[in-house]
């Protein structure tokens, strides 16, 4: 079990965020996260990355409190916004810094970028530019590229899909179902697009006002049975 949360709760002034009995993610599984706006997503990945402690309840990764604990962030990864770059450094730049945390030489960043050609579209490198400049959507393939160096077991993305190119969100799902495969590794997705959430995920979870409404392992209904879900 690589993620297990029970009787998590968050509550800004008298208003209860998030409020989850019970939520376990198992290694190698893809979950995709759904729900409208204000429904708690964001605020259960921040808690789940201890970047905000919950009012109540625990959030344990291999067993082990991430609240009290640092070693489950030597294999879980993220990229929510683009508060986790470096707004006036290059891109270069910020993949040789990250690259440099994770102890990789510039030669093994460059090497590493390789990979991202596809992903990258060419307009990413090379470009002479700050983060700051670049649009959201290549933010995000910054940060989803930074992201990745750690070689992660656990990967977080909010709203991924948002602000790509319809070519990158190929893309994105590709390189996820491939690390996947080769690395078993698991990824928690929050995102608007039920096509692409139902399409890479093999489960989905739907969150309404903090509270879990659905938990569906995917079949073939499950993009008609959520469209339904939304439609009323
Ligand atoms: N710091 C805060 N203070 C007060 N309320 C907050 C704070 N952060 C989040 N909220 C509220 O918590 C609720 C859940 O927000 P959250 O961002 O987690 O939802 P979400 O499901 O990620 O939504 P979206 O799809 O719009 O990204 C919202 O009503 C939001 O206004």
């Amino acid at each position: 079990m690589i993620l297990e949360i029970s009787n998590l709760k968050k509550t800004y002034g008298d208003r209860t965020v998030v409020n989850i009995e019970s939520l376990q993610i198992n290694a190698g599984e893809t979950v995709g996260i759904v729900g409208n706006n204000g429904a708690g997503k964001t605020t259960m990945f921040r808690m789940v990355l201890d970047l905000i402690r919950p009012t109540a309840g625990e959030i344990r990764s291999k067993g082990e409190l991430v609240d009290r604990h640092d070693q489950w962030k030597n294999y879980t990864a993220s990229y929510l916004d683009e508060g986790f770059l470096i707004d006036y450094l290059t891109s270069e730049e910020y993949f040789m810094f990250i690259g440099g945390l994770h102890e990789m030489t510039a030669a093994h960043v460059s090497d590493y970028l390789l990979q991202f050609q596809d992903f990258f579209n060419g307009e990413i490198l090379n470009k002479g530019k700050y983060i700051r400049d670049f649009s959201k959507g290549n933010q995000n393939k910054i940060g989803i590229a930074a992201s990745l160096m750690q070689n992660p077991e656990l990967l977080i993305l909010d709203e991924p899909f948002a602000n790509l190119d319809p070519t990158t969100q190929i893309r994105l799902k590709t390189l996820i179902r491939s690390l996947k495969e080769e690395r078993q590794m698991s990824t928690l997705i929050s995102s608007h697009d039920l096509n692409h959430v139902t399409d890479v995920c093999d489960r989905i979870i739907l969150m309404e006002k903090g509270l879990i409404i659905k938990d569906i392992h995917k079949t073939e209904n499950t993009l008609s049975e959520l469209e339904a879900y939304f439609a009323e």
